[in-house]
């Protein structure tokens, strides 16, 4: 078992940074069905890049790494403590080399392992099996579709469909609701795994278990392969779209698995993935613990495409460039749908820094700066310089009871994120002049070669992830969905999704 570390670390890197032939064919039927030009499709096509460039690169495809989390099949008396004591030694190494991030965080104090390991953390689930070899099976989902995963409890009333009841129906009803509601916030277009039965804590590992089926197989049970292939084709008529922003394409994936409950439990547990959907197995070898085989078709036999020929919608879009910082007049001027072009100092702030700013002061001016909430992988070379190695955005809502009142006490203009935010923060925006521009979930590559220099970092204490990053910024890109005169692309889309919702409250599984 000498090369069985070795795989765990090839496994890692590779489930990090290079998407799946599968995962890859469901994004890019998704880049077919968009209509060219519009939001979701050149979404898409930046998507598409960023899978490309993170397996070039060999660098995580979003810089949420997620919670590892390995499920191993073994023969009878293989050694589980060994095995365990390699993984963590891998997960650690990933760590180390930036192709993880550290993501291991104490929830009581705050403070980051950095290495990914503490209590609970990397998930490993040992289960024997009757073959020979050993199989390890790895995902890692990220922390903000993780937030949108979802348990309900039948009987119960939804918004927009009515009553669930105890039957298919109502189960029908509550996976439609979980793509609803997670809009554009967990990364849409996502991947969802459903439970159904079990106890709170066996229905969500059932839910998180259907994700490791392969996105193009078939269900075995009749009626669940039925609901299956409903609910890709209804919850596409949601007009949720890529991050939100409208379209035709809301989910990518849907995959649903059933057990025993007990008499008086019925729950419908629901695990979201985004579409950067990072699982990864290898099948190896009992004796020297090297790979025989890849558990899910390699990513490099899928190339993904680039964006089609643009519409005329596109022409019709403007693109603004701005230096930052910028001032109140810049910033009125811009309407939703505007696309911005950021050059200048930009820093990251998530939610250690929002927390804090509520009652300290900063430690830079923020007079018109823009503030990015991510928290991206970062790599210090041997003469001690910072470099931004993976920096998507990260989920804006989190922020919101903070984000009106610290644009106002330190004049910040332009704050980029992703999935939107509420109706305090728009009204801040208003009353202040200010903007929200929604980056590209995930799209952690193609945001990281925007940053050519890292100029500064305050509070590593707060851990990689949450330290403020002074980052100077050249051609970073990201559409207007909330502007200084009330508009909020993400509040019309939610009550548009509602009301297409709404249309499949009729029975359809009697
Ligand atoms: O933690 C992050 O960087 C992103 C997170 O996965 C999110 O989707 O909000
Ligand atoms: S930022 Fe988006 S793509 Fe990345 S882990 Fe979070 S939900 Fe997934």
């Amino acid at each position: 078992m000498q090369q069985f570390q070795q795989s765990i670390y090839d496994l890692i890197v590779e489930t990090s940074t290079n998407l799946p032939a599968d995962v890859r064919q469901a994004i890019q039927s998704a880049q077919e069905r968009e209509d060219a030009g519009t939001r979701s499709a050149i979404s898409l096509s930046t998507i598409a890049d960023n899978i490309d460039m993170a397996e070039c690169n060999v660098s995580p495809i979003c810089q949420d790494t997620g919670m590892p989390t390995f499920v191993i099949h073994c023969p009878v008396g293989a050694n589980q403590i060994v095995m365990k004591k390699q993984i963590l030694e891998a997960v650690a190494k990933a760590t180390k080399d930036s192709k993880l991030r550290s993501n291991s965080v104490d929830s009581l104090t705050g403070a980051n392992s950095g290495d990914n390991l503490g209590p609970g953390t990397p998930v490993i689930h040992f289960e024997q099996w009757e073959q020979d070899e050993i199989e390890v099976k790895l995902i890692l989902k990220g922390g903000g579709c993780e937030n949108k995963n979802i348990q309900y409890s039948l009987p119960t009333e939804l918004e927009g469909l009515g009553k669930a009841g105890r039957d298919l129906d109502g189960i029908r009803k509550c996976i439609l609701h979980a793509v609803y509601q997670a809009q554009g916030q967990g990364c849409s277009a996502g991947f969802i795994g459903v439970g159904i039965g079990g106890d709170r804590t066996s229905g969500y590992e059932l839910a998180k278990q259907q994700l490791f089926r392969r996105v193009d197989d078939e269900n075995p049970i009749e009626d669940l392969r039925k609901l299956e292939d409903y609910i890709l084709e209804t919850a596409n008529q949601l007009g949720i779209g890529t991050m939100g922003f409208g379209g035709q394409v809301s989910l990518l994936g849907c995959k649903v698995g059933v057990m025993n409950r007990l008499p008086a439990s019925f729950f419908v547990s629901v695990a979201y993935n985004c579409w950067a959907f990072r699982r990864q197995g290898v099948l190896l070898d009992p004796n020297t613990g090297g790979i025989k085989e890849w558990v899910y078709p390699n990513g490099n036999t899928v190339s993904m495409k680039k964006e089609a020929a643009a519409s005329s919608e596109t022409s019709e879009r403007r693109e603004v460039v701005l230096q930052t910082p910028v001032t109140e007049e810049q910033i009125r001027q811009l309407r939703v749908g505007d696309v911005v072009i950021i050059n200048g100092p930009m820093y990251t702030g998530r939610d250690a820094l929002h927390k804090y700013l509520m009652d300290h002061d900063a430690p830079v001016d923020l007079n018109g700066a823009a503030i990015y909430h991510c928290g991206p992988v970062m790599a210090k070379d041997e003469s001690g310089e910072w470099h931004v190695k993976a920096a998507g955005p990260t989920t804006s809502s989190r922020e919101e009871p903070y984000q009106g009142t610290i644009i106002k006490k330190f004049g910040i203009r332009m704050v980029i994120g992703k999935g939107g935010m509420g109706a305090k923060t728009l009204a801040a925006l208003q009353d202040h002049g200010a903007v929200y521009l929604n980056a590209i979930g995930g799209a952690a590559q193609y945001y990281a070669q925007c940053f050519k220099k890292v100029s500064g970092v305050d509070f590593m204490e707060f851990g990689t992830p949450e330290a403020m990053w002074h980052l100077q910024t050249e051609g970073f890109a990201a559409i207007v969905t909330m502007d200084s005169h009330g508009n909020s692309l993400h509040a019309e889309v939610d009550k548009n999704s509602l009301e297409k919702l709404a249309q499949f409250k009729e029975p359809v599984f009697a």
